[in-house]
């Protein structure tokens, strides 16, 4: 897909998404996280960004919601549905959900939330949802044990551009080579050149290497998997409580998890953890085996009468010995016995039988009172643990890597699954929420059969259901808080949810497709000449755009509002017998519905929200407006209550009663 040709994507922003991994796959799939992760990008446009390509794909023209009103309700209907995700991801990705009035586009969510629908969002399943996230790519893996060499400048770029993870090194002979090996546990040499030479140390010859990066680094798989591992049990146990086809064996992925650590490290070795838990402790080892031997020499010091001839005495003074050669010859034996100690002890507690000859080294048979060990046989058992620690962990790792390589096209499609799995279930939940249906497509105007609108300012379950259909236009007139204003934002949001291709709270409800929803809110208040005019445009524009190839629902709450009464239902009158010239569907609330019959030219439905009398200074409203019927206003209804009320028997509220 060329990306300069979705709506809003310039040249800039196409070199920024360029940047990610998949930019297409990112845009076919919605998946505003990814889109978002290129630079510059925010949140909401990369969810712009995602509708637009969507719109491309439809050739949808867009415009749907015509009006602020318009735009709030979409809103609205995406909070809703964002209020029921357990993931970022998928609350995002709800974001490419947008009214469209293109049949294909809306066909094709039906579909989705048809099956969404389906799915049972039970406890287990949410929670297990929780801990996923998108998967991450770790880029900050470095090795420091192993190093790539080449004597040829083209591969030594080519192999920094393959394995950021390791040192590259330019080398000039098998010397240099060698070299290396002394501070890298494992050298690979990617010359040809270099095979067959003897070498010291690990030194390996891979000319192969770069093809297979992952056989160099099985740290990149590693990390990936531990980096993840969190979101990938999570996801492994979303599939089991929802009860999904897996891509992969779960055990196994669960198994092969189990065998690294957070680090990437290797796990359940036996050998490793015995090298690793021997290099910690070398130095306090040392120390306890130097204490024992000391302790056992100084034992059989103070428990032996040394017997010493004078003139021997003499002969070593003038020889200027010290105490060591009296003990070496008079106590060679129990020094003997110390250092045997002292290395068992050191051998023992580190578990060393593979390194002993090393090991007993530290110990030297030379005597000496104390008895100390060698600071470089240490250093060297040091360097020969570590190297064989080092190389053990390598081929470990390399072992789990491969196993794991072959899981990580299934890992990603399962992470993907769960993070959409939480989409449907959103989907779900509101349609569980809302007593939802899907809506059907057809006819003119709309109908809508037990209605609640989620919106009002009342619990859901205190919402009373409203019937309502309209074909045409129609005056919608009321009790003052009879919830006039409630059913234009029910039918707005029945409309808008169903062309997003979503259920409706309703227990049925059919709409005519339409291209554009205009929903005008009450204005606060008389506007001044300049807004007057300017709202006098926007209905003049409105009007001449409905079309026969452009239909258009339009919802209008109090205009009166704009000016005075008088003028105001003229407007109406004419605005409304326009729209009815054109075909269009238009529900207008107002108080001045008879004015506004009175001054028009045509016949115009008006449809009424009745109360059915006071109580306890209350209005009892029947929420459905009765069709073709003229609603008593609520000043209509107190004088009446007044006039039944025999209290003024002069007739003065009868007479005014007369008067509406
Ligand atoms: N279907 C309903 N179920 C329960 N309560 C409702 C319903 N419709 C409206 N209400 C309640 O009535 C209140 C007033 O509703 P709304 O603002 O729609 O009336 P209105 O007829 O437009 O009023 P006004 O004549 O003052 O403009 C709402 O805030 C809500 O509390």
């Amino acid at each position: 897909m060329e990306l300069t040709s979705i709506p809003g994507v310039g040249e800039k922003t196409a070199a920024s998404l360029r940047e990610l991994d998949d930019p297409e796959r990112a845009l076919r799939d919605g998946d505003v996280s990814a889109l978002a992760r290129a630079s510059g990008i925010s949140e909401g446009r990369a969810a712009r960004i995602a509708r637009g390509a969507i719109r491309a794909r439809h050739d949808d023209p867009g415009g749907f919601t015509a009006t602020a009103r318009a735009r709030e309700l979409h809103r609205d209907a995406l909070e809703l549905l964002k209020d029921r995700t357990v993931t970022d991801y998928a609350a995002k990705r709800l974001e490419t959900l947008y009214p469209s009035g293109v049949q294909s586009r809306i066909d094709e969510v039906r579909a989705f939330a048809r099956e969404a629908m389906e799915h049972d969002p039970t406890d287990a399943v949410l929670d297990a949802l929780e801990a996923v996230e998108p998967l991450d790519e770790p880029s900050d893996v470095h090795v420091r044990d192993r190093c790539l060499a080449t004597q040829d400048a083209e591969t030594y770029s080519r192999a920094r551009e393959a394995v950021p993870e390791l040192s590259v090194e330019l080398v000039e002979d098998t010397r240099q080579l060698s070299e290396l090996a002394r501070g890298y546990s494992t050298v690979i040499a990617l010359d040809e050149a270099f095979a067959g030479t003897d070498l010291e140390g690990d030194v390996r010859v891979e000319p192969d290497a770069l093809d297979d990066p992952e056989s160099v680094v099985p740290e990149r798989t590693l990390s990936f998997f531990a980096h993840n591992r969190e979101t990938l049990q999570a996801a492994a146990a979303v599939h089991r409580e929802a009860d999904l086809d897996p891509p992969c064996d779960l055990d196994t992925l669960d198994g092969a998890l189990d065998r690294l650590d957070s680090d990437g490290a290797v796990r359940g070795d036996e050998d490793l953890d015995r090298l690793n838990a021997a290099l910690a402790s070398l130095d306090g080892a040392v120390e306890e085996a130097e204490r024992l031997a000391n302790d056992h020499l100084r034992n059989a010091i103070e428990e032996r009468d040394v017997t010493i001839e004078g003139g021997d005495l003499l002969s070593l003074v003038e020889r200027g010995a010290g105490v060591d050669s009296l003990l070496q010859r008079e106590l060679a034996e129990e020094y003997a016995t110390a250092i045997r100690k002292a290395r068992e002890q050191f051998v023992d507690a580190l578990d060393l039988e593979d390194t002993v000859s090393l090991a007993n080294r530290v110990f030297e048979e030379e005597p000496t009172f104390p008895v100390e060990h060698d600071e470089q046989a240490l250093s060297r058992l040091r360097e020969e643990l570590t190297a064989t620690r080092d190389r053990r962990a390598g081929r470990r790792k390399r072992e789990v890597a491969d196993e794991l390589a072959g899981l990580q096209a299934d890992c990603r499609e399962l992470v993907d699954r769960a993070l959409e799995l939480d989409v449907e279930l959103a989907v779900a939940r509101f349609a569980e929420a809302f007593d939802c249906t899907m809506p059907e497509f057809g006819g003119d105007g709309f109908a809508i059969e037990g209605g609640r609108s989620p919106l009002l300012d009342v619990a859901f379950e205190a919402v009373e259901s409203v019937d309502y259909r309209v074909e045409g236009v129609a005056l919608l007139s009321g009790v003052n808080s009879g919830g006039k204003t409630s059913t234009l934002d029910l039918v707005g949001l029945v409309v808008t949810l169903a062309h997003m291709g979503l259920p409706v709270p309703a227990e049925y409800a059919r709409v005519e497709r339409i291209d554009e929803l205009h929903y005008h809110a009450k204005t606060q208040g008389t506007l001044d000449a300049g807004a007057f005019e300017s709202t006098l445009r926007e209905f003049g524009n409105l009007v001449t755009s409905v079309s026969e190839q452009r239909s258009v629902l339009v919802l209008v709450d109090e205009l009166e509002s704009i000016t005075e009464p008088g003028a105001s239902a003229n407007i109406m009158a004419g605005i409304l017998e326009a729209l009815d010239e054109r075909g269009a569907t238009a529900v207008f609330v107002s108080h001045l519905a008879r004015e506004i019959i009175d001054a028009a030219d045509t016949e115009l439905a008006v449809d009424g929200i009745q109360a059915d009398g006071i109580e306890d200074g209350e209005l009892i409203v029947d929420r459905t407006p009765v069709k073709g019927q003229l609603a008593r206003s609520t000043p209509e209804l107190i004088v009446e209550k007044l006039a039944e009320d025999r209290t003024a028997e002069d007739g003065f509220y009868d007479a005014l009663l007369e008067k509406f």
